[in-house]
């Protein structure tokens, strides 16, 4: 569904055979990932006035997942004027899903996170924690109760920077649309679109990838 990009999304996915035991490990943080965030999906229904299992079933009792390892080369800054020209990192986005797990390496300052006075604010790594960013599908259930931070990476370290993104999304064949409990909670009125989940996620890797 939704074009070629869409079937090849929702196959099976490749392996590399070296390490040996990358398929194993990298399918066990999967399962304890996916376990954490329908959890957290739990608690989420209960903090907007619903049921703890509000996000199960049509919007997310089969949820899709993806994970990216994302490596970010070490900055090769000169002096202070070449650092504010540094592009290398990832642009400013928002997540396309429901909620988003970040393990960053511990010791590199590089996520940044637009707040509500429209500057960029470092996300700094905490030991032990993840950095968990709200996608866009939670904000259309929640009718713009969650917000889903716009944030954007830049390494100016001299330091090649890790991190492992787990993206917990809805059903890919959800159509998701505020949650009557948010439209309660908001006056009635849907402020957002809903949308068509693995619609959505094809068309945003069309235009924010290059292929
Ligand atoms: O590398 C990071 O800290 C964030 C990556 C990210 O925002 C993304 O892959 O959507
Ligand atoms: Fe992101």
């Amino acid at each position: 569904m939704y074009g070629h990009l869409g079937e090849v999304m929702q196959g099976s996915n490749l392996w590399p055979s070296n390490p040996s035991k990358f398929k194993q490990l990298m399918e066990h943080y999967i399962d304890l990932c996916t376990d954490v965030s329908r959890k957290m999906m739990r608690g989420i229904g209960l903090a907007l006035g619903g049921s703890a299992d509000e996000m199960e079933g049509e919007i997310a009792g089969d949820p899709f997942w993806v994970l990216r390892a994302i490596g970010y080369p070490a900055s090769c800054i000169l002096d202070e004027h070449d650092k504010a020209d540094n592009v290398v990192g990832c642009g400013e986005h928002t997540d396309y899903g429901l909620l988003t797990l970040l393990n960053q390496d511990d010791d590199i300052v590089a996520l940044q996170v637009r707040n509500k006075s429209d500057e960029w604010i470092s996300a700094p790594p905490v030991p032990g924690t993840f950095v968990c960013n709200i996608g866009e599908m939670l904000k259309i259930l929640s009718n713009g109760i969650y917000e889903s931070t716009l944030h954007r990476v830049i390494n100016n370290t001299p330091t090649y920077r890790v991190c492992v993104a787990y993206f917990y999304e809805p059903n890919f064949d959800a159509a998701v649309e505020p949650l009557d409990v948010c439209l309660q909670k908001t006056g009635g009125t849907k402020s957002i679109e809903g949308a068509v989940y693995g619609k959505h996620l094809v068309s945003k890797v069309i235009n924010n990838f290059v292929m």
